[in-house]
């Protein structure tokens, strides 16, 4: 796909199927659909993660490896056959048996070291591939662009990392595997009929060109047969899943035979496709057959009626060609199942081509001492959700002291949590951000973000201990850890005594769904007082807490953070930046107002003002 530059995800899309971009509007990407056989380039990735670095020293040795096994397989049947003629040549007692067992031996010996040879390859080539496509694929969904995890539900990504990833570990291989093995099957006992009977050749050759034509027909309609079928079963399984669910209101309704009729529009429906996918089984069963039986045929025929051929020879050629038709049978079965299985690789190689955020560079890390200071400087600055889509915030330009506390005030969609995403240049800007004299553009994302705290409205929290979460890392010690606990809050919130109460061995679940919202943000609190960023965004961060406690928060967290951290406050609540050095009012994604709380209240059909006689928060203020 890049080959031809288009976009890896539009290959998958049906003819004449539009994608659901809507530039406007939050949207939900079109799920990715496969046609036709597997392309190159997925295979291909799949190949280079089998041979990692070493392609040649890997598939030299692998293919050579099979092939070996089918020419001592061949020799060993060959063998047989040449001791077998000396009983016809000479006395049995004669013929030494311990020599021509020895060798039959050794035939065997060298046949199974060569094929575990393979094996063996193939064993640490599909760990490799493994491996390095599971790593590749969470590297890539964990740095697509966020506008990508907007348009992409979770189930999607989890189906790729679980079901296709699966395919990757055990189908592909094992398919892969015995389609090598088997292929190299028929290579060798093909070269080794035409070498004992070589009239065969041609008949040979047009035989097996009209089974590749007749597998090739198969393939096509079976591949889109089976996707059909397994379409056509799910809302079998769904259908009676919910019947035996709604079993009492289905009763209780009457609705018996409603369902019943249901049920088997259902299951006719899967039938047909499943029949007909049986019957293709059937269709290319009867012609390979037919084909392969048409080679043995032949070659019985050109060895009675054309030259001289000893019983032997003769013995060897049927027995190599008697199986041939069988197994062009399994191989166009097998390498349908592969490519069927392959459709995971497309799916996964769609994934590592996603939009990504723009990797870290040597000349992206800051300088060691960055930042010193909270200062943000904002020029112009404007913004949007997609490339495509509607600037959400409008050339923006507004300086920020270090140490100043900046409540972010506006009404809903007024543009509060698109600036804080485009601060941490998770959406695509314009204009110029500077934090402590650096253009936010010319650092390294993971410096930038990490040099800045965001404390979401619900905060997410990891499956383990406090500890764990305040400091993955154990950089720090208890006193840090439970001063951080202090500053945020936590202690004034229970009482010493108080059974069950919160400490750094407390447990939390995924999520941090056995903690109450408030709880999760007094944690989230504490992780960034842990931190000592230098700026620190709330949004809505202590909207679940009590007034009192919030005000408990505010105080410990202006002791602790220092003069140097600047705090930006996203608030629906007035009151809660009512202690703002400077209110900034958003409206359509411009600033309409900025200044201390105090000038704004003076001014007259000021936005800010209006806002505080509308939220009947103006006691606070008074
Ligand atoms: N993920 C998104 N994709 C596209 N547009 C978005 C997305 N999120 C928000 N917007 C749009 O951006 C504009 C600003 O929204 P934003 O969420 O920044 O407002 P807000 O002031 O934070 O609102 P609220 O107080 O309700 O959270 C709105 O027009 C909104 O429709």
């Amino acid at each position: 796909m890049e080959e031809d530059g288009q976009n890896p995800e539009a290959h998958y899309l049906k003819e004449g199927d539009q994608p659901s971009t809507n530039a406007t509007t939050k949207l939900v990407a079109q799920e990715e659909i496969e046609i036709g056989h597997v392309r190159w380039a997925a295979l291909k990735m799949y190949l280079g993660g089998l041979a990692g670095s070493y392609s040649f020293a890997f598939f030299v040795p692998y293919i050579s490896g099979y092939l070996g096994t089918e020419i001592l397989r061949a020799l060993q049947t060959w063998f047989l056959g040449q001791w077998a003629e000396q009983y016809n040549t000479r006395a049995a007692h004669v013929v030494r048996i311990t020599y021509y067992l020895g060798i039959y031996g050794l035939l065997v010996v060298a046949n199974q070291s060569v094929y575990s040879i393979s094996e063996i390859l193939l064993l640490f080539g599909r760990l490799r591939a493994s491996n390095s496509l599971h790593r590749q694929l969470i590297e890539s969904v964990l740095s697509a662009t966020f506008r990508w995890h907007d348009t992409t539900p979770t189930s999607r990504i989890i189906a790729r990392c679980t079901q296709d990833i699966g395919a990757v570990d055990g189908a592909i291989p094992g398919l892969m595997n015995w389609l090598a093995g088997l292929t190299m099957m028929m290579l060798v006992r093909f070269v080794a009929v035409v070498m004992f009977a070589p009239g065969i050749l041609f008949p040979g050759m047009l035989i097996a060109l009209c089974g590749g034509w007749i597998g090739q027909v198969y393939i096509k309609a079976q591949l889109s047969v089976k996707r059909e079928m397994t379409n056509a079963k799910s809302p079998v399984l769904g259908h009676i899943g919910s019947a035996i669910y709604g079993l009492t209101s289905i009763r209780a309704y009457g609705a018996q035979s409603d369902f019943k009729k249901a049920c088997s529009t259902h299951i006719d429906h899967y039938s047909r496709t499943a029949i007909t996918f049986y019957n293709l089984n059937r269709w290319i069963s009867i012609r390979i057959d037919f084909l392969g039986s048409l080679f043995s045929a032949s070659l019985a025929a050109y060895l009675v009626y054309f030259g001289h051929h000893s019983a032997s020879n003769t013995g060897l050629s049927l027995n190599m060609a008697a199986a041939l038709g069988n197994m062009i049978l399994w191989w166009v079965q097998g390498l349908n199942a592969f490519e069927i299985a392959s459709n995971s690789l497309e799916r996964i190689y769609g994934y590592l081509h996603v939009e990504r955020e723009p990797q870290p560079t040597e000349r992206g890390k800051p300088p060691a001492y960055w930042p010193t200071s909270g200062e943000i400087h904002v020029q112009g600055l404007s913004a949007r959700y997609s490339p495509d889509g509607p600037k959400v915030l409008h050339d923006i330009s507004f300086n920020i002291r270090a140490g100043q506390r900046v409540g972010v005030v506006g009404r809903t969609g007024a543009g509060k949590s698109s600036l804080v995403l485009a601060l941490l240049r998770c959406i695509p800007t314009e204009g110029e951000v500077l934090y402590d004299g650096i253009s936010t553009s010319s650092i390294n994302l993971e410096a930038l973000r990490s040099s800045i705290t965001v404390i979401p409205q619900v905060p997410e929290l990891l499956n383990g201990s406090i500890r764990q979460n305040l400091d993955p890392f154990s950089a720090h010690d208890d006193a840090d850890l439970n001063n951080a606990l202090e500053a945020a809050g936590l202690f004034s919130l229970q009482a010493e005594s108080q059974e069950g109460k919160l400490s750094l061995e407390t447990q939390i679940s995924s999520g941090g769904s056995n903690l109450s919202v408030g709880q999760r943000q007094i944690l989230a609190l504490a992780r960034a007082v842990v931190r000592r960023s230098k700026v620190l965004i709330l949004d809505e961060a202590t909207s679940a807490i009590d007034h009192q406690t919030d005000k408990a928060i505010q105080a410990s967290l202006k002791a602790i953070l220092g003069p140097d951290v600047t705090l930006i406050m996203i608030a629906h609540r007035l009151k809660t930046v009512k202690d703002a050095d400077k209110i900034m009012v958003l409206d359509s994604g411009s600033i309409v107002e900025f200044g201390s709380p105090k000038e704004l209240l003076e001014v007259r059909n000021g936005r800010f003002r209006a806002m505080v006689d509308e939220s009947g928060d103006g006691k606070h203020y008074a």
